[in-house]
């Protein structure tokens, strides 16, 4: 997918200003609230239009203020997703999938609907009533309503913001594999880096009405590290739990991993800030932190007045968090060996 964005918006006390082309499958548009992302979307979806510029996607021209051109919301083959699940309250889980299909012209009409509805794994709740679903399972359903439209373009708008943190993650990978099972790239919009994380290859930040340069997620949470009350957010994927005394011993590569949260039934994401891993130059005699790892340093950066460490831990990687002075006294540089030390309690469950 390419799209170019140049357009301007004034709202009394706010103006939108996007000047960009981004290609990709897979990009997100990131920024606190009241920063645009929801006014950049609605350009694009054609709810509202520009005062003057030019949006086009794969080529095709959906507005330009010069050649006169602003092609009806309904013709731009985008289909968006908000974050409350707009469905018929009247209707099961199937008409309102197949809702999807009537807004579809029939030449587009590829996306299997049995595939889609195992993808979302929504075909057992195919005759319920919409009123009578969880609210990941409406999301579930108004996101298949969306790909039924099998759009060039899947806009999402903070999808995830009403869903509490468990459903949030269980839904993650729904977004993800409907885009790569039928081809169809998505623009996700978050104030969330995580979700982020999680979600895109690009990012795009919106700032008070300007977008910033494109980055990646990840040089996006390293940037934000140092200004940041959580630090960088290390998302660490740890399977084949087991019990160990009163927590849990999950495997993390070839490391063994010990975590007071989590449970022996399955693997799990878990979350683990910067500022929770503690660096030691020479290995520490006696400490009470559960988890001692020898690491080597593999990259150093600067954020705000803090030094964020990269540390290789077998095949993992992790990053930690030093304040300026104490890189420079330990002498923490590529290359050199640490021990880092992380408390079971310091993990931190997502899914
Ligand atoms: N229709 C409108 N009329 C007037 N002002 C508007 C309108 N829509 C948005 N705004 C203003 O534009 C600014 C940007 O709003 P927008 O919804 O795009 O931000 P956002 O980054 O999506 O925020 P959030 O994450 O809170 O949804 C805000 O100051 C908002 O009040």
């Amino acid at each position: 997918m390419e799209l170019s964005v140049q357009a301007k918006k004034n709202f009394a006390g706010f103006t939108l200003e996007a000047d960009f082309t981004v290609s990709g499958d897979r990009i997100g548009i990131f920024g606190q609230s009241g920063g645009g992302k929801s006014t950049l979307a609605s350009l694009i979806a054609g709810l509202h239009s520009p005062d003057a510029g030019e949006i086009c996607l794969d080529g095709h021209c959906l507005y330009s203020s010069r050649r006169g051109i602003c092609v009806p919301p309904e013709k731009r083959r985008i289909a968006v997703v908000f974050q409350q699940p707009c469905l018929f309250p009247h209707l099961d889980v199937r008409s309102n999938l197949l809702y999807g299909f009537k807004r579809c012209a029939p030449e587009h009409r590829t996306i299997d609907f049995a595939v889609l509805t195992e993808v979302l794994m929504l075909d057992g709740l195919l005759e319920r009533g919409v009123n009578n679903l969880s609210g990941g399972e409406k999301q579930r359903v108004a996101l298949g309503r969306a790909v039924l439209a099998n759009p060039a373009l899947l806009l999402m708008d903070e999808p995830l913001s009403a869903l509490d943190d468990g459903l949030k993650f269980q839904i993650i990978p729904y977004l993800k594999s409907v885009s790569v099972e039928f081809g169809i790239p998505y623009l996700f919009i978050s104030h969330s880096l995580i979700e982020m994380r999680l979600m895109v290859d690009q990012v795009l930040p919106v700032e008070r009405g300007r977008i910033l340069e494109r980055t990646t997620p990840d040089e996006l949470a390293r940037a934000r590290m140092g200004y940041s009350q959580v630090g960088y957010i290390n998302l660490l994927r740890l399977e084949d739990p087991r019990q160990a005394g009163g927590i849990h011993a999950y495997r993390w590569g070839e490391t063994e991993l010990f975590v007071s949260a989590g449970s022996v039934e399955s693997a799990s994401l878990f979350e683990l800030s910067s500022k929770d891993i503690i660096i030691f130059k020479k290995h520490p005699e006696a400490i009470s932190a559960r988890n001692l790892l020898k690491c080597l340093v593999v990259k150093t950066f600067s954020s705000g007045n803090t030094v964020g460490v990269e540390l290789a831990c077998g095949s993992g990687r992790l990053v930690s968090e030093v304040v300026a002075e104490a890189a420079e006294e330990l002498g923490i540089v590529p290359g050199c060996e640490v021990f880092a030390a992380i408390k079971a309690a310091s993990f931190r469950k997502l899914e």
